[in-house]
């Protein structure tokens, strides 16, 4: 896997949630706009200059911000994409391999990123669990959806892998699902980009960052956020997404904490989702 990462830096474990809620007494209780978030991680993204599949300063860049916010009290789920290693779409009908299969290789591929993901979490000290959408237990948790509510509120970070478990979907559908099932507040997706461009700013500099958007606007104007079953699960549940920058330091921090960041979709800026207390 090309040169050796940096040696990983060994922090003091996190103090617990429990430790936590003693230290902070009613009135300097800390108010964020999210209680509990679902953040999308795309495996293209994890793989940060491309030069291997997996970049363990990106990781390791994830797991300081998660645990800054899971400090605050703030539950983290996340689903891990796959695309790094391998996307079904693109291989399907190649050499014979029909979609399905291509498919469940594809979401196999989430469950490497998922596997990488929690030991850099748990190496400086975030108690993590990672569940798979069918069953690998000698490597992870089957999904329950009321064990992961349990691990969120014992303050564990919950990495949701193997997107739906079904083939021709995608892990943005499976973040939109597991957002709907826990309960929580916001899908946040974070990519490679600033958020949604009125045109792709890759292909032209004049493209403009929208700040909001409505789910109509994505759906419409097709703009390419998220595939179309994911958007319509978000809207049909009034899920507000937000698209932002992960390589930018603190943007996930800001993006957890319900600070503006990247294009919001779905809801105000000060809608009562973003105004609402955490607990
Ligand atoms: N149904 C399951 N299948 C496979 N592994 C599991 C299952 N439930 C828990 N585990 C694993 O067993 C270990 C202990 O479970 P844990 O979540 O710490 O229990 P508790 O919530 O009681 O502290 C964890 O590594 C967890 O991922
Ligand atoms: O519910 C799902 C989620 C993912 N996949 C497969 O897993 C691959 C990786 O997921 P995705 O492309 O969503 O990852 P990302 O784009 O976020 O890196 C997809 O291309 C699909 O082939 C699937 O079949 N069903």
């Amino acid at each position: 896997m090309g040169s050796s990462p940096d040696p990983i830096e060994f922090r003091k474990p996190i103090p617990s949630r429990a430790h936590l809620e003693l230290s902070m007494n009613e009135n300097n209780k800390a108010s964020y706009k999210w209680r509990r978030v679902l953040l999308k991680v795309s495996g293209e993204a994890l793989a940060g200059d491309n030069s291997q599949n997996i970049d363990p300063k990106i990781t390791m860049a994830i797991a300081r911000e998660v645990a800054a916010v899971t400090r605050l009290g703030i539950e983290v789920a996340l689903v891990v994409g796959g695309g790094n290693i391998f996307r079904g779409s693109s291989w399907a009908g190649s050499s014979g391999l029909d979609r399905s299969s291509a498919d469940y290789i594809g979401m196999l591929a989430t469950v490497m990123n998922a596997i990488f993901l929690q030991a850099t979490m748990e190496s400086i000290g975030i108690p993590t669990r990672v569940q798979t959408a069918f069953r690998m237990s000698e490597v992870a948790e089957p999904y329950i959806r009321r064990r992961a509510v349990r691990h969120l509120e014992k303050g564990r970070v919950v990495i949701f892998a193997a997107g739906t478990g079904n083939p021709f979907f995608t892990t943005d559908t499976a973040a939109a699902l597991r957002c709907a099932e826990i309960n929580a507040e916001v899908v946040l997706k974070a990519t490679n980009v600033d958020g949604v461009y009125d045109d792709d700013p890759k292909r032209n500099p004049q493209a403009r960052l929208h700040d909001t958007l409505t789910y109509q606007d994505v759906t419409s104007r097709d703009l390419s956020v998220m595939d179309m079953t994911a958007i319509t699960l978000c809207q049909e549940n009034n899920i507000p997404v937000v698209v932002f920058n992960l390589n930018k330091p603190g943007n996930i921090e800001k993006a957890i904490k319900g600070e503006r960041v990247g294009t919001l979709i779905g809801a105000s800026r000060n809608s009562t989702v973003y105004e609402h207390e955490n607990i």
